[in-house]
């Protein structure tokens, strides 16, 4: 083979890995389990590095096999919806079999990093690939409750980096999973809307009435309220060593009141441009929130 060819099969080896393990969601995810940690470290559980890369990287496999597991399961479906359909398993760069291979290899390697960290880290992790594959997966195709399934797994990665950082799970990493947890369903219906015919296509219907009405509208808008509830508890004082400085929380308010105003011009507007807009807020809302928690742990 010609060095060509070998980079250009290097490249394409690269862009499938970033296809079947989701890269830009998996990164987001594992974002939130770093940005845990950062928030959990402290002189009773001292900062390490070690824990921190192996985190990431742990994170990052375990996330990657949920995805690869997804896609295997999802083949013939993803194959029905242009947002998927050039996935590398259903437009046949890679093999159901590679992909398993990968799936189970990426599996094992997440589980014992995880557990190197600490036995409650893996068991999270477990939980999560789990109730992903498992069951939110599975149940996509029978009831809209999926999402209310898939928002667990979902919410884990955030506390997951808090329960690295401190083997422990309390109040506190309670709080960042309720965070996370809330947080999912504007994001996901806000994708559940403007996506809604390509995901038609396939027989899924995962908005919370199954269709694109005045009622997931309001849903998305109480379900935004209930997430800005979570995002200010740590500066209650209630939520253990979780604490949040006042003017924290008001920036954490004035980012949760942006989210509710397009929250509120999607029941207004009811249309797919207000829906990729909340979408492209929610995502915004996460990691700004994540960044805020962190800075304000270190100035405080
Ligand atoms: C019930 C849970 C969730 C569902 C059903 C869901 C679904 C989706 C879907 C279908 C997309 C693709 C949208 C498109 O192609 O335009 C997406 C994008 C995204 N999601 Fe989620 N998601 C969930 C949870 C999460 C979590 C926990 C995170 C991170 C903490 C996250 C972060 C993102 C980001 C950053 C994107 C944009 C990047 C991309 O398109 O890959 N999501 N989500
Ligand atoms: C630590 C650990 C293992 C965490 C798992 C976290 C994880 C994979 C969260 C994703 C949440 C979720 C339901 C995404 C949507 O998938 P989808 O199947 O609806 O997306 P698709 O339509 O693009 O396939």
């Amino acid at each position: 083979m010609s060095t060509t060819e070998n980079t250009t099969s290097l490249k394409s080896i690269y862009s499938d890995f970033v296809a079947i393990t989701k890269a830009r969601l998996a990164i987001s995810v594992v974002f939130s389990s770093v940005a845990g940690y950062l928030i959990g470290f402290s002189e009773t559980y001292p900062f390490s590095w070690v824990t921190l890369i192996l985190l990431t990287i742990g994170g990052y496999c375990m996330v990657g096999a949920s995805n690869v597991f997804n896609q295997i399961i999802e083949k013939d479906l993803d194959a029905l919806m242009d947002r998927t359909k050039s996935r590398p398993l259903p437009s046949g760069k890679i093999s159901v079999r590679n992909a398993f291979a990968l799936g189970v290899a990426l599996t094992i390697l997440g589980l014992g990093i995880l557990y190197v960290i600490n036995p409650k880290t893996a068991m999270f992790g477990a939980i999560s690939i789990f109730l992903y594959t498992s069951v939110y997966t599975p149940l996509k195709k029978i009831t809209p409750l999926s999402v209310f399934v898939g928002a667990f797994p979902g919410a884990i990665p955030f506390m997951l980096g808090w329960v690295a950082a401190t083997n422990n799970f309390g109040i506190e990493a309670g709080t960042l999973f309720l965070i996370q947890f809330f947080w999912q369903f504007p994001h996901f219906w806000a994708i559940g809307w403007f996506l809604y015919d390509d995901y038609k296509k396939a027989g899924f219907f995962m908005l919370p009435t199954g269709k694109r009405d005045k009622k997931t509208a309001l849903q998305t808008i109480l379900y935004t309220v209930w997430l800005i509830i979570a995002s200010l508890l740590p500066v209650t004082g209630f939520t253990g060593q979780l604490q949040l400085s006042y003017v924290s929380a008001g920036v954490v308010l004035l980012l949760g009141l942006w989210m509710l105003v397009y929250a509120v011009k999607l029941y207004k507007d009811m249309d797919a441009k207000a829906a990729r807009k909340l979408m492209i807020v929610s995502v915004s809302y996460i990691s700004l929130l994540q960044v805020i928690y962190i800075i304000d742990k270190f100035i405080r």
